[in-house]
């Protein structure tokens, strides 16, 4: 039974859970590292990555059946190490949907997290500010999101389950925990974070890669969507059914087109320069939670 389930996994683009184990256990056959805490760094966000210490660094190309990161900004590093007092690994740089890969590829990483240890996951991203109050600089802790892909059937659960990875029918309503909101909100008042603009809101994963018509940005607007990005749902979906733990945080890069009119074009570069800019602050505030922060005992 679990063969035809893990060719069914196989046929809609997914790895099966002997082949993600055993991509697992071939990791740590070669990095000393046991990490708790997963982290993947958005667009322009990689520089996280000069913090961490002890490092252990494998490429991307180096894990077989790993995917590989394709775009500018995103460097293909997994790197091993210790962050805020944690042992952690580091995704610099993450794979995209828009790139070719499955949703189930797409996720891939946080599987293999899951069997190397992780229990918390920490996801940032880049993302346009469709709320009109948000400005290019400001974080967004993400309390919910939409996964627009996934209306259309692209999601990365799609597939034959192997309940060793996690149920059916998973909850996904409380992927982003409040314990974790709560802990970033302290962190960024303790770390006087004043007059730095962090709000809590709802981030919206479209498939991408070409950015939005000033109508569909008007309609993310009134279903409540507060920034959009071309990520994180599908692993966010996937450490949920894993029963991890998760934070997300999106970086506005740039401001959404609202204006039919308007001489202003979303692009990458402009995403990147914020992502430079401001990725200080960014590491600073994971740091600082994950010095603070407890970690459960396994389930
Ligand atoms: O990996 P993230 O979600 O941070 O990257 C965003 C979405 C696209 O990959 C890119 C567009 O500039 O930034
Ligand atoms: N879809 C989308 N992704 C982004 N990533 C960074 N900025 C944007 C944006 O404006 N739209």
């Amino acid at each position: 039974m679990m063969e035809i389930a893990n060719a069914a996994n196989g046929e809609n683009g997914g790895t099966s859970y002997e082949e993600a184990k055993k991509l697992a256990d071939d990791i740590m056959a070669r990095i000393k590292c046991r990490p708790v805490v997963g982290i993947i760094c958005g667009s322009g966000l990689g520089e996280l990555a000069n913090m961490v210490t002890d490092t252990e660094i494998m490429g991307y190309e180096e894990i077989p059946g790993f995917p590989v990161s394709t775009v500018p900004g995103h460097a293909g590093k997994l790197v091993f190490g210790q962050l805020g007092g944690k042992p952690v690994v580091l995704m610099k740089g993450r794979v995209h949907f828009y790139e070719g890969f499955t949703m189930q590829k797409t996720a891939l990483p946080i599987r293999i997290m899951k069997l190397l240890g992780v229990q918390i996951l920490i996801v940032t991203n880049a993302a346009g500010g469709i709320n009109q109050e948000y400005e290019i600089g400001d974080l967004m802790i993400i309390k919910d999101h939409i996964n627009m892909p996934g209306f259309a059937g692209m999601n990365p659960l799609h597939g034959q389950n192997d309940e060793r990875f996690g149920p059916r029918f998973p909850a996904i309503s409380k992927a982003y925990t409040k314990r974790l909101r709560d802990h970033a909100k302290t962190t960024a008042k303790s770390l006087g974070f004043e007059g730095f603009r962090i709000h809590e809101g709802v981030y919206c994963m479209l498939a991408g890669p070409s950015f939005e018509t000033v109508t569909e940005c008007k309609f993310l607007n009134m279903i409540g969507v507060d920034v959009t990005g071309m990520s994180t749902c599908p692993e966010v979906v996937v450490a949920a059914h894993c029963g991890m733990e998760v934070f997300g945080m999106s970086l506005v890069t740039n401001k959404v087109v609202m204006q039919y009119d308007s001489e202003q074009v979303a692009n990458h570069e402009e995403v990147l320069e914020t992502g430079a800019l401001r990725s200080k602050d960014l590491q600073k505030l994971v740091a600082a939670m994950l010095t603070t922060l407890e970690i459960k005992s396994q389930p």
